[in-house]
């Protein structure tokens, strides 16, 4: 039986197969020269697989990520299919994706790299030292609930509907998360919604009041409001450790703490699963961004998030630490070497592409190692 470690990988749409290109070239070097063995199976997501296929997913493909030892995934989206009903869209793909596989929990770290302090959306002292984690629940809230659609009423009018849905056991174990986290650590939880407005949101303070008391009494765990958070990550982000939230105010509240660490390009992401009766978990690994119709084709995107990526999936899912460590300091010293791609240039640095930055990323490994 083979030792190699099964990944997927799912490079998508746009950018998607831009910034993957780079992560190529570090598996490529790792598995000649650190002993990483991957038996790699790639397929066609988004609007990639729907112009082949039909489909913005395959079902054979959902299985081979359900049978993975993880996920690698890009990005998907593509305007030419913003027409067509939902269950048509390239976005689908990541959606089926996270409920099939029941990938709940969604690590969004904003760290700041220390060259990147002039990148940043905030002034320097405000934003120093910043290492703050968003736990995004990602399998339910608006994104699933019901009932949606679009209805024609009587007179001809329409209305979209969209209903948040949260259950206690949903609550339960995305905070779980988030306290397990905090743990290894500042000890520090802050749980956003609104529960000034929203039921949903009350359930979900009440619920991880709960958990708090029962399980994690020694963590710290406060509450927020989420309009409140979104001007409390500006004003001041480094007061947080751990933030958890829901599926809408995750996706909304991690994009905006990218560009406190200087851009949506630099954001990675882990996406688990409950722990399985072989004592792993399923996971997906991706970038936050998305597919970046507006630069896709030019070479310019930053391969950066892509790359830290693959070093959280080193990390959670193969237990690879020493490897994720190597590529976190060689992104870390290629931009104190003052390479930069545009989404990230500040004045007096080198401007480079996607291709120049991975390829400096493997440079600088290969002299680490
Ligand atoms: N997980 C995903 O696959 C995912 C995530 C977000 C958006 N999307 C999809 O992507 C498409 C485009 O959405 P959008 O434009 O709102 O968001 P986006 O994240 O694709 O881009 C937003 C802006 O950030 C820039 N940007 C993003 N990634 C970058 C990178 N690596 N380097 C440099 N600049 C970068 C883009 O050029 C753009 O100006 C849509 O179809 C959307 O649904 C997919
Ligand atoms: C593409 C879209 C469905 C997705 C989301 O909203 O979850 C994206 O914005 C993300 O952040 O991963
Ligand atoms: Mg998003």
């Amino acid at each position: 039986m083979s030792d190699a470690h099964k990944l997927l990988v799912l490079a998508g749409d746009g950018i998607g197969p831009e910034v993957m290109r780079e992560v190529a070239r570090i598996v490529h070097w790792m598995s000649a020269h650190r002993g990483l063995k991957l038996e790699i199976t790639e397929e066609l997501v988004g609007a990639a697989s729907l112009a082949v296929h039909g489909v913005p997913i395959r079902d054979e493909v959902i299985e081979l990520a359900r049978q993975s030892d993880a996920v690698l995934f890009g990005s998907v989206g593509d305007p030419a299919w913003s027409h067509v009903s939902f269950d048509k869209r390239p976005e689908v793909a990541i959606l089926k994706l996270r409920k099939e596989l029941e990938l709940f929990a969604n690590l969004r770290p904003a760290k700041l790299f220390d060259a990147l302090i002039d990148a940043s959306a905030l002034k320097p002292e405000v934003v120093r030292g910043l290492d703050l984690m968003i736990v995004r629940e990602t399998v339910g809230g608006i994104y699933f609930g019901e009932p949606r659609g679009i209805e024609t009423l009587p007179d001809g009018s329409r209305r979209g509907i969209n209903t948040e849905v949260y259950t206690t056991s949903e609550i339960e174990r995305v905070a779980r998360v988030a306290f397990d986290l905090a743990r290894k650590r500042d000890n520090r939880v802050c749980s956003v919604e609104k529960c000034n407005v929203m039921e949903s949101g009350l359930l979900w303070k009440e619920v991880v009041t709960d958990v708090h008391k029962r399980e994690y009494p020694d963590v710290q765990l406060s509450h927020m409001l989420a309009d409140n958070c979104a001007m409390q990550l500006v004003r001041d982000p480094n007061q947080f450790d751990v933030i958890v939230t829901g599926n809408l105010f995750g996706d909304i509240l991690s994009d905006l703490a990218s560009m406190l660490t200087g851009s949506l390009g630099m954001l990675p992401s882990a996406t688990l699963g409950p722990v399985r009766a072989d004592g792993k978990r399923n996971a997906l690994y991706e970038p936050i961004h998305g597919s970046a119709p507006d630069i896709a084709g030019k070479g310019i995107a930053n391969p950066l998030a892509q790359i830290l990526s693959f070093a959280m999936l080193l990390r959670y899912s193969l237990n690879r630490s020493e490897d994720a460590d190597l590529i976190e300091t060689a992104v870390s010293n290629v931009l104190a070497s003052g390479l930069r791609t545009a989404d990230i240039m500040s004045s007096g640095m080198a401007r480079v592409g996607t291709e120049m930055m991975g390829q400096a990323v493997l440079r600088e490994m290969e002299k680490l190692a």
